[in-house]
């Protein structure tokens, strides 16, 4: 199957994919000069319920905190979008090293590390159903940059060690992921895709400016994680990102100037 390894890597999926070179993929490099500042675009309104929070699991890509979302107490609404998404589940993307890991760019400079919190569009009736509408997701990305620990990230990643395998799941109970957001919630925003296969062309993707921080310490706990099962020859869950996609044409609108 698909991964992020020199056989079946980013360059690979279109084989299986053939969205893969289509023409809203993501993610992308983010040129904030060329960005649209939109005055129509509305402040970010996340309302999350810390009792919603429903387990961790390795799921051999990266790892994800999934959420209960058989109902509206843990959304994202305003901001790009109109309605009310459902918080489905968080996860991060990261490097083997600190000087790569974020799938976004900004002017080409990759982050050690980015998290999506994934929401679906609950005129649907479902995730799996929203996957596939232009407008059945909306995703926010965060940045993390090299500094001073996290103290927020701490509980996530002391759930780690418990999750070193794929196929593992824990309990993660009463967890906000509010408290993962960094203080401004200026964004940019354009039309992309998932960023793993199966790659659909679903997501407004709404990426913070302000990234948060990562203590290399820290890095070294989300190199801890294995892409392979209990019993399997271990690999490294490191470089599970997708490098930048062509634009082909797309506005970056931002909600700040
Ligand atoms: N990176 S992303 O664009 O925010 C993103 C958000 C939600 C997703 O569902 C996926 N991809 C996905 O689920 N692929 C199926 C198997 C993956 C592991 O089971 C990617
Ligand atoms: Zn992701």
């Amino acid at each position: 199957g698909w991964g992020y390894g020199p056989n079946n890597g980013p360059e690979s999926w279109a084989g299986e994919f053939s969205i893969a070179d289509g023409p809203r993929q993501s993610p992308i490099n983010i040129i904030p000069s060329q960005a649209q500042y939109d005055a129509s675009l509305k402040p970010l309104k996340l309302k999350y319920d810390p009792s919603n929070s429903n387990g961790i699991l390795n799921n051999g890509h990266s790892f994800q905190v999934d959420y209960v979302d058989d109902g509206n107490t843990s959304m994202l609404t305003a901001g790009p979008i109109s309605g009310i998404y459902r918080l489905r589940q968080f996860h991060f993307h990261w490097g083997a090293s600190d000087d790569r890991g974020s799938e976004h760019t900004v002017n080409g400079i990759k982050f050690p590390c980015e998290l999506h919190l994934v929401h679906w569009n609950t005129k649907y009736a479902s995730f799996g159903e929203a996957a596939g509408q232009p407008d059945g997701l909306a995703v926010v990305g965060v940045f993390l940059k090299i500094g001073a620990a996290n103290p927020r990230l701490q509980n996530v990643l002391d759930a780690l060690n418990a999750i070193t395998f794929k196929g593992k799941q824990n309990n993660f109970a009463n967890f906000d992921p509010k408290t993962l957001l960094p203080v401004s919630l200026d964004y940019w925003t354009y039309d992309g895709s998932l960023t793993t296969p199966p790659l659909l062309e679903s997501v407004t993707w709404i990426v913070l400016k302000e990234p948060i921080s990562v203590s290399p310490a820290q890095m070294a706990k989300f190199r801890s994680l294995l892409f392979t099962g209990e019993g399997e020859a271990p690999c490294c869950m490191v470089d599970n990102y997708r490098p930048p996609q062509p634009l082909k044409g797309r506005i970056i609108r931002s909600s700040f100037k």
